[in-house]
């Protein structure tokens, strides 16, 4: 028995979703099928979450959103009329939107249950198509197929107390639609997941009615060893771990949330990344265990936007809970760190930017000085991260160097270098313009 989750660029057309209806009809254990909401169709087109985004941010500043509106209904209409179903569904989704606007609730519980929509419509219109194809199809929403998550708006997490029922979907007939990227908390109320979060729906599925596997379709045949945009063309990844898999996420490739690795690994579901215009092609497979230890790195993943705190204090080893109380700061402003690398008498703290605000960093830097006394502070911003991703790595004695060797080739200074405990990442922290060249010469070293 199968989950395959289809991606936005793999719905977000009605000549896609004939490609995605063959897929399902090809392999009969493909039971459970998740959605996204449509995605971009081309470069410039509008995913149709974010149309959603701006209809709300439209609606709340009470200008004419009826544009916007029209674009959103008329996407799924597009839809169903090339796919020759009625559009009783596109115009049903027109009046949910008005009916959810003539609602009190606040913003945050109105943007969830707006972003819902997206992937709830494409589902309903994916299981009737199926139907009349002939496949037996039947649409569950989040709510009845046991989908319980935590408060958190946008932000959702999955309870553990949600599996049982998930797992009662295996005695159901035919082939389950359900739309990705929300659930429900105990409450009956609507929360949506982080962006990209219908691979996580996927992964809590397949977790959920133990499936023997998670089919992610995406737009790409398997996962590449770098982005396809910093390199053309670069090397695909056959088979990877969940701890790779997740770091390499996390770190920047965006194809695969990395979220969702964590239901699927609880359970060893194996994963399998794969196109939806080439399902042939075998894809990359994410397992629990490595089989192949020839190669240190995997994937080099990187990411721009962080910014660099920089403190310093002579006898800072010596200053039992230093650290816990610059933290400590940085929790009271409500920022999140990345990484915290730090000498006898100096310490950095690595933040993505877009948490700071000119006032916020003022306040923290202000803070900081006054509070824990330092002799310098400083901070750099327009940093980019990169992540060198192996299992293998620690069984390797020269991966630093090669790296290093790599990025002066770049002729790219190091800000800062960070080696995960797990031995499975190494970070380098270095300026934004440098990225690409970087991470070019990452990859000749490692790769060709
Ligand atoms: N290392 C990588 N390997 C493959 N794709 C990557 C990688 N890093 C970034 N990507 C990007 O991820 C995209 C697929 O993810 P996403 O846009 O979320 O797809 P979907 O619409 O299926 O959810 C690819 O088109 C590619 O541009
Ligand atoms: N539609 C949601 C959830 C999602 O997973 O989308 P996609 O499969 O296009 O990454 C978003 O745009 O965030």
């Amino acid at each position: 028995m199968k989950v395959a989750k289809f991606g936005g660029s793999s719905v977000a057309s009605a000549e896609m979703l004939k490609k995605v209806a063959n897929i399902i009809k090809a392999d009969e254990t493909r039971k459970f099928i998740v959605v996204s909401a449509p995605g971009k169709r081309f470069e410039d087109d509008h995913k149709v979450t974010d149309l959603f985004i701006q209809l709300l941010k439209q609606f709340k500043d009470g200008v004419d959103y009826q544009d916007t509106l029209n674009k959103v209904v008329n996407r799924f209409r597009m839809i169903t009329e090339e796919l020759l179903l009625p559009n009783d569904i596109p115009n049903d989704l027109k009046n949910k939107i008005e009916k959810l606007f003539s609602m009190k609730k606040s913003d945050e519980q109105l943007v969830d249950e707006l972003k819902s929509f997206g992937e709830d419509t494409l589902a309903r219109i994916l299981s009737d198509y199926l139907s009349e194809l002939g496949i037996q199809s039947t649409y569950r929403n989040p709510k009845e197929a046991g989908i319980i998550v935590s408060d958190d708006y946008g932000n959702a997490v999955i309870l553990d107390e949600a599996y049982e029922q998930i797992h009662q979907l295996r005695n159901e007939r035919g082939v389950i639609v359900i739309p990705g990227f929300f659930g429900y908390t105990k409450n009956g109320q609507l929360r949506t997941f982080p962006r990209g979060g219908s691979d996580i729906t996927g992964s809590i599925i397949a977790a959920g009615v133990e499936a023997d596997l998670y089919e992610n379709f995406t737009d790409v045949s398997s996962v590449y060893c770098v982005n396809p945009k910093l390199v053309p063309q670069p090397k695909e990844i056959t088979m990877l771990t969940y701890k790779e898999m997740r770091e390499l996420s996390y770190s920047g490739f965006s194809v695969f949330h990395d979220e969702a690795l964590i239901p699927a690994f609880k359970k060893k579901i194996p994963v399998v990344v794969k196109n939806t215009n080439q399902p042939d092609l075998p894809g990359t497979m994410i397992k629990a265990e490595k089989e192949d230890f020839s190669k240190p790195v995997v994937g080099i993943a990187s990411d721009e936007g962080f910014s660099s705190i920089y403190v310093r204090k002579y006898l800072m080893n010596r200053e039992l809970g230093f650290g816990l109380r610059l933290l400590k700061i940085l929790v009271d402003e409500n920022i999140s760190f990345e990484h915290a690398p730090s000498g006898i008498d100096d310490m950095s703290v690595i933040v993505r930017s877009h948490q700071l605000t000119k006032e916020k960093e003022q306040k923290v830097l202000k803070r900081i000085q006054s509070e824990l006394n330092v002799d310098t502070i400083s901070i750099q911003h327009n940093l980019a991260m990169i992540m060198l991703v192996g299992e293998g790595m620690s069984q390797r004695i020269n991966v630093a160097a090669k790296a290093t060797k790599a990025i002066a080739e770049a002729t790219t200074n190091i800000e800062m270098i960070n080696q995960g405990s797990s031995e499975v990442s190494m970070m380098f922290g270095i300026e934004s313009e440098k990225l690409q060249q970087t991470v070019q010469s990452l990859y000749r070293e490692f790769f060709e």
